[in-house]
């Protein structure tokens, strides 16, 4: 991600991968570092990665000039290669020679009752293995910032000035090889975090020469070529060609999808079959899957409230125990107490538990943990904040068009009222001003007409306007043609509404209205989503209501409704944008946390409103993906009760930590009062718990239950009685749902999956049921 130009100015975000970083009490020494020098305008460390992310001008500051600040202080920086996070990161399988001469010496030294020269050679281990620790307190020292490093040379210090050399020993050992399975540890989120990032290929093919160029050097506009097999390196429009292409890894869904000229690809997917052109939307560094991953990370910067609370205490903590610790070594001293080996011992135990890291690591690395997850499957959760709202939430609100149902509408019926029209001319004059809207009924009324072989012309469209929740308005051949629900009727001061409506088929009926006339009627159908029943069922076994929020008509609701099953516990209908921020706001007030989810056209300040905003689709507009607080980058609504059981199970985690690190620091400290002081003991504790800490969080990354298999279900457990048998629901994206909830286990353990599934389809179709989505996290 190296140069990533940032929005302004000559200001550049670059990211470093920093392998020192080890304790959280590292963070403000990399701050401090990093900050004073001039041009550096924001610092973000993000622990669990150990990456550090630096917003500069590029002009004042280089790259380089960032690592030697950081290299100065030991802390093994170096700068992350676009695409390449963690493949600088060497994979630490041995520890470090410091440490495996210490913990040598220190094995021999065991043997002091044999010989008690022996003893010496635990000096000489605690010396083996502190140059490390002695160079970074160093550097910490220097910019006045107390850090782990420093008490435990401290902690070293005490024990040889208690000629407990074994102890001084045993405290490095104890020390440095924590750190080095802390770093293994990581390495699992980092191989997560860098697998996000080197999704889309290094390298790009120029569709006009042949040329091989690095993806970062591509320009927008430019047409480049990808062959069946490849995955595509940039986001773009195809322009040539037609193929399949699986977007799994952005997605979470396993089917192919069919591409064609002027279909959307992104970077990251595979091209199954078919050789495309494709022409560049964004630079690469812009791309989707990029922005995914940087999401990912940058969510370190918004802070949970429980983060921001453990910060605060840490902050107050550390010090107040230094000063204890050194009140009980120098007071007893001062009245001249008896046992002052006791109190002294006493003293370091304090000193060693100031660190506070397993506490202040509790909630970034479980956060960091299932923000990845949730990005491998296809949900792009912005921040652990969101994170913990999801948690809290109690009601879902869903929108209708294009969030419960698919959005893609069908022509029932299309008539002329009256005879002032022609039924050609009114598909003309419809479908040309619909042209010029993005409403899912807009492309469906497009698409009537060029079935029925009227062009739309949108260039003769003037004076074109929006009503939301209403309709459309255009001038066209000279007249002014509303088109849109009983709103707009009105709006066209058209009082006369017809009895043939009540006879039409469909469920949500347009009017067409031109010279306070009705002109046309027409009615439309959209069926439901796969799973949106199963979906609402999940969210109701966890306690969680659901209601739906639509601007269509009190038919169109019900007859959602009705093919749920009538299993939404609300139905508003016929609402203006304005209007479901009204609702959400009640649903806040009476029944708690409040989850919105929308299509983003018009639900935008209910999603803004609500305390959790779910955008669908990473297709959707750049508006609603950063309206929203999470972005469904596929349309499977089934992600929202796993979504929210991520964030419960990851509350959980951050509770179980919090509740861990405190009671062992607690413990330890106790039971120094109690007249045991163990230093190596308290040593233990604080890189033991950090390492568990880490350890347990990780599990966030695994699929609880992977057995489990996606319940086969239709959208709509529905009777047949509501007219339209269960088939008409189920159209096309059904054959998909068999298909991603196969039986068969490819490669579970895979993160991302992709040159299996390509092995897997040349085995042919029937292996493709081999892929199967986690059902749980
Ligand atoms: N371009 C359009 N052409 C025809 N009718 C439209 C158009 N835009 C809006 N309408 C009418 O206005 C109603 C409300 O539309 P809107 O897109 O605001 O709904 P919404 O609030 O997004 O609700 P939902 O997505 O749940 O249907 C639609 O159901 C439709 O009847
Ligand atoms: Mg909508
Ligand atoms: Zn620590």
């Amino acid at each position: 991600m190296g140069d990533s130009a940032a929005p302004a100015g000559k200001l550049e975000k670059s990211y470093f991968d920093v392998l020192g970083i080890c304790c959280p009490s590292e963070v403000p020494l990399v701050e401090k570092l990093l900050e004073p020098l001039a041009g550096v305008h924001k610092v973000t460390v993000v622990v669990p990665s150990r990456t550090v992310i630096v917003l500069h001008d590029a002009a004042a500051i280089s790259t380089a000039q960032i690592v030697r600040a950081l290299n100065g202080a030991r802390l093994e920086a170096s700068v992350r290669a676009y695409g390449g996070a963690g493949q600088s990161k060497v994979s630490n399988k041995w520890p470090s020679p410091y440490v495996l001469v210490c913990g040598v010496l220190l094995v021999v030294s065991l043997f002091e009752h044999f010989w008690r020269p022996l003893k010496w050679f635990a000096v000489a281990g605690a010396a083996a293995g502190l140059p490390p620790i002695v160079l970074r307190s160093v550097a910490a020292l220097r910019r006045r910032t107390m850090d782990v490093n420093i008490l435990m040379l401290i902690a070293v210090a005490g024990a040889i000035a208690l000629k407990d050399y074994s102890e001084a020993g045993f405290i490095v050992f104890l020390f440095t090889i924590a750190e080095w399975l802390e770093t293994r540890a990581c390495g699992k989120a980092t191989a997560g975090m860098s697998s996000l990032m080197s999704m889309a290929p290094q390298n790009a093919v120029l569709a006009e020469t042949g040329q091989v160029v690095a993806t970062q050097d591509v320009k927008i506009n430019t047409v480049i070529a990808v062959k069946a097999g490849e995955v595509v390196p940039i986001d773009g429009v195809v322009v040539d060609g037609r193929s399949e292409v699986d977007e799994s890894t952005l997605t979470g869904e396993s089917f192919p999808v069919s591409k064609q000229t002027d279909s959307q690809v992104w970077a990251g997917t595979l091209n199954i079959d078919g050789y495309i052109s494709v022409r560049t939307t964004a630079m690469a560094d812009n791309s989707a899957v990029a922005k995914m991953a940087r999401l990912v990370e940058e969510a370190q910067n918004s802070r949970s409230s429980t983060q921001r609370l453990i910060d605060t205490c840490a902050k107050y903590y550390t010090p107040a125990v230094i000063f204890m610790s050194a009140a009980v070594a120098v007071i007893p001293v001062c009245v001249k107490a008896r046992n002052l080996r006791h109190w002294f011992e006493l003293a370091l135990v304090l000193l060693v538990s100031a660190c506070p890291c397993a506490l202040v690591l509790s909630t970034p690395v479980a956060t960091f943990c299932a923000l990845l997850r949730a990005a491998r499957t296809g949900l792009l959760i912005k921040g652990g904040d969101v994170l913990e709202s999801l948690a809290s939430i109690k009601v879902a609100a869903f929108d209708k068009t294009g969030t419960i149902t698919r959005g893609e509408f069908s022509v029932e019926e299309f008539q002329t009222v009256g005879e002032r029209v022609s039924k050609q001319q009114l598909v003309y004059w419809v479908s040309s001003i619909e042209s010029r809207s993005s409403h899912p009924m807009a492309s469906a009324l497009v698409g009537y007409a060029q079935s029925n072989s009227v062009e739309p012309k949108s260039e003769n469209v003037a004076e074109f306007q929006i009503y939301p929740g209403e309709g459309i308005y255009g001038e066209i051949d000279g007249e002014g043609v509303y088109v849109g629900n009983k709103r707009i009727l009105a709006r066209a001061s058209c009082q006369t509404v017809p009895d043939i409506v009540e006879h039409m088929k469909g469920v949500t009926i347009g009017y067409v209205a031109c010279n306070k006339e009705l002109i046309g009627v027409f009615s439309l159908s959209d069926s439901c989503r796969t799973g949106a029943a199963e979906a609402i069922k999940e969210l109701r076994s966890l306690g969680i209501k659901s209601v739906m929020l639509t601007g269509d008509s009190t038919a169109a609701a019900t007859y959602a409704q009705n093919q749920l099953g009538n299993i939404l516990a609300e139905v508003h209908s016929e609402l203006l944008p304005e209007d479901k921020v009204r609702i959400v706001d009640e649903l806040k007030a009476g029944d708690g946390p409040t989850l919105m989810i929308g299509d983003g056209m018009n639900d935008a300040p209910a999603l803004a409103k609500a305390d959790v905003g779910v955008s669908m689709g990473v297709s959707g507009s750049a508006v609603a993906m950063e309206t929203s607080h999470i972005t469904l980058m596929s349309n499977d609504i089934r992600r929202i009760p796993k979504a929210i059981k991520l964030a419960r199970r990851t509350h959980r985690t951050i509770v179980v930590n919090i509740v861990f690190s405190v009671t062992t620091k607690l413990a330890i400290v106790a039971l120094a009062f109690a007249g045991h002081p163990l230093i190596w003991a308290a040593v233990l504790a604080d890189v033991g718990t950090c390492l568990l800490v880490i350890m347990y969080s990780m599990l966030l990354l695994r699929e609880k239950g992977s057995g489990k298999v996606a319940k086969k279900s239709c959208a709509s457990s529905h009777s047949r009685k509501h007219g339209h048998g269960t088939s008409h629901h189920c159209s096309d994206g059904h054959h998909h749902e068999h298909v991603s909830a196969g039986r068969m286990n490819c490669s579970p353990n895979i993160p991302f999956r992709r040159h299996l599934e390509l092995n897997c389809w040349n085995r042919g179709m029937a292996l493709l049921s081999s892929r199967n989505f986690p059902d749980d996290y």
